[in-house]
């Protein structure tokens, strides 16, 4: 079964407009858990509009006790700034059970891109070692929507990284427009070379209760969903746990 992996970065953004401690990321992440869900996933910017490092260390010692998955994502390759460490420095104080890099600019308002393996490709490899070598399982963020150049989903597993991150954003955006099929072929037939590759398949961006099931549905075989921009949205109507609940039937079936 897929597993699901709530982001909760929204809650930081809920917190931070206002300062102070309320709502508290840890006691969210900590009713997502005891909803069900398979672990937590944060994505801690370098100009720390969300999730601050305070964040990272508290979250990675929850799931420690909880003994599920934490999901670190971040750009390996953005340079440490302010009260920003650097990703790689997050994952040597909190080994992540899973590092997810992404390859965002600076000051991007979300993800919105892959990596391009056949630039990227070389220099991710040590990368992918130092943070194997922490007791990491990598995943790559990647692009499924466009066409893919022959031998992508190779380069990609050729870093030694064990998992790609399907970018889901322009799936959901042909889902919201009525015509999600074409997509749909064009992310399943992306999940069947990267597993022919010997990558596992991770999907995640605004992904939500309306269109996650038919994503499923079409592409086999989907390790982990990350999902946390429309579940925290929707928890506001529904509830928290009630919302993890729902998603979590979705991923059965
Ligand atoms: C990597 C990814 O897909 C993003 O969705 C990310 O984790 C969300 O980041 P923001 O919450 O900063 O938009
Ligand atoms: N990796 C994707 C993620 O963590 C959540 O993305 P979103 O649901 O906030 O768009």
């Amino acid at each position: 079964m897929t597993v699901l992996s709530v982001n909760v970065n929204k809650i930081a953004v809920l917190r931070n407009s206002r300062g102070g401690a309320e709502p508290d990321v840890v006691q969210a992440a900590r009713v997502c858990l005891d909803a069900g869900a398979h672990g937590i996933t944060v994505h801690p910017r370098p100009d720390g509009r969300h999730i601050r490092t305070d964040d990272v260390l508290a979250l990675a010692e929850l799931t420690r006790q909880y003994g599920v998955e934490f999901n670190l994502e971040g750009n390996p390759f953005a340079p440490p700034r302010d009260a920003y460490p650097g990703f790689l420095a997050l994952c040597e104080a909190t080994r992540p059970a899973q590092a997810t890099l992404v390859p965002d600019g600076d000051g991007q308002l979300t993800s919105d891109h892959g990596f391009d393996f056949h630039r990227d490709g070389q220099a991710l490899v040590p990368l992918v070692s130092g943070l194997k070598a922490l007791g990491c399982r990598v995943s790559l963020f990647a692009d499924a929507h466009g066409p893919l150049r022959a031998d992508d989903m190779e380069r990609a597993a050729a870093t030694g990284a064990s998992r790609v991150e399907f970018y889901t954003g322009p799936y959901a955006e042909a889902f919201a427009d009525g015509d999600p099929a074409d997509m749909l072929g064009r992310f399943a037939a992306a999940a069947a070379r990267a597993q022919a590759a010997g990558l596992g398949v991770n999907a995640g961006h605004d992904l939500s209760q309306a269109n996650l099931g038919a994503f499923l549905s079409a592409v086999p075989d989907v390790l982990e969903v990350s999902i946390g921009h429309a579940l925290i949205g929707e928890a506001l109507y529904a509830g928290l746990d009630t919302t993890v609940r729902r998603y979590l039937a979705i991923l059965r079936g």
